[in-house]
């Protein structure tokens, strides 16, 4: 029968040494981390309360972000941690509120758990005293030593995960037991093993993995960030008598060029704007100001490279582009697949991912006037 009995303890005072930075406030989706877990505990009917182990001197700072993100419901304390992961863990023990019997232990490094596999293991627990969520080996298994390998027999083999759910006063009794050798503990159960007590082993879940290096950073952020973002551009020059005109790259020599402070090519810059829209970095304004002398007269194509070479950088492959060019003149018709190449070359992506087209606007308008360009693009990007 369900009942509300366990509190869930989430260690969060990690330095992340082999990630390069501490994750627990790197964001999956615009969530850090560590929200994403305990809005997992939380989701669970029978987590009642849950404590945080933060890293020393950021408890505000946790307490802050589970409130910015309503993420603190069930939010009992936010502690200290400590040097090891089992300071941390008993540091969250010691602040539990009184009255419940069970715990979840709950790596704040594990955002994907189901509020299901909770209950699984909390059963589990109530039954047996201790339980894990674990997977068992599925990969062939050798040990490696000196220079000899040989292979371990994995039908006996499990993956331990967490939640790891405890009746407290069990848990409390064996970390009595380990006394200064509960850091060597690389979990709680481990603790449970050492007094000769049973554990049991509850399937755990494949998505429910731990956020340990950059290679599980980027498959959590690809489990819930969108694979692909789109933007979109649109920019306006005035025409001016004795400037060339450039216009998607491409020289149209006789015809009237466009004022501005770069080369004015308003197709590029409607281009250089779509891309920096999908990747949310804001507008060309921003990157290349008209007040920045080192951009008077620039060729529009040198900047479109820079920005998508920043988008990259952002984590964003440009996939296609779609440009309408809206202008009196000059005629883009015979211009438009030299166009088309120069794009694509710039972004240094396939031709057949460029699409160029163009409109009079029948007359109307600063563009039927003859007063100017207009131009409109849109990216798609994909991480
Ligand atoms: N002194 C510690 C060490 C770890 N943890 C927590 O225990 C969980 C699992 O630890 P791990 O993935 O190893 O995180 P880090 O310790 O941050 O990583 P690393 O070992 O690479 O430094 C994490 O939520 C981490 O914040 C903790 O609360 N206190
Ligand atoms: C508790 C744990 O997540 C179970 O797999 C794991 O042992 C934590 O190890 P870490 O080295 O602290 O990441």
């Amino acid at each position: 029968m369900s009942r509300a009995d366990a509190v869930a303890i989430l260690p969060a005072a990690g330095k992340g040494t082999r990630l390069g930075e501490a994750k627990q406030f790197l964001e999956l989706g615009g969530v850090p981390l560590l929200v994403r877990a305990v809005e997992r505990a939380a989701a669970c009917s029978e987590i009642a309360a849950i404590v945080i182990a933060a890293p020393p001197g950021e408890e505000e700072r946790v307490r802050d972000l589970l409130a910015a993100h309503g993420a603190d419901a069930k939010l009992h304390a936010v502690v200290a941690g400590g040097a090891e992961r089992a300071d941390s863990v008993k540091a969250a023990l010691r602040a539990a509120p009184a009255g419940l019997p069970m715990v979840a232990i709950h790596d704040a490094a594990r955002p994907f758990a189901t509020p299901e596999l909770f209950t699984r293991v909390l059963e589990a627990a109530r039954r047996t005293g201790a339980a894990v969520a674990a997977l068992p080996c599925t990969d062939t298994v050798k040990r490696l030593e000196g220079s000899g390998v040989t292979t371990v027999d994995r039908r006996s083999l499990w993956l331990a995960q967490t939640p790891q759910c405890f009746r407290i006063e069990q848990l409390l009794r064996a970390y009595e037991r380990a006394g200064n050798d509960v850091s060597v503990a690389t979990d709680e159960a481990a603790l449970i093993e050492a007094l000769g007590e049973p554990v049991e082993l509850v399937p755990g879940e494949k998505e429910n993995f731990k956020v340990t290096d950059a290679d599980d950073l980027r498959r959590a952020r690809g489990m819930v960030e969108a694979p692909a973002a789109v933007g979109f551009g649109f920019d306006v020059h005035a025409f001016e008598e004795g400037r060339r005109c450039v216009l998607g790259g491409v020289e149209f020599p006789g015809e009237t060029g466009l004022a501005g402070h770069s080369d004015a090519d308003a197709a590029l810059h409607a281009i250089m704007d779509a891309i920096l829209g999908a990747a949310g970095l804001g507008d060309i304004g921003q990157h290349f100001p008209d007040t920045d002398a080192r951009f008077r007269g620039a060729d529009s194509g040198v900047l479109l490279q820079e920005v998508a070479a920043r988008a990259k950088a952002a984590g964003f492959r440009v996939q296609n582009v779609d440009l309408t060019i809206a202008a009196a003149r000059p005629r883009i018709g015979p211009r438009r697949e030299e166009m088309r190449a120069k794009i694509a070359s710039i972004l240094g992506i396939p031709e057949a991912r460029v699409n160029v087209k163009a409109t009079t606007t029948e007359g109307l308008g600063f563009v039927g006037r003859s007063e100017g360009i207009a131009a409109q693009a849109v990216a798609l990007l994909a991480r």
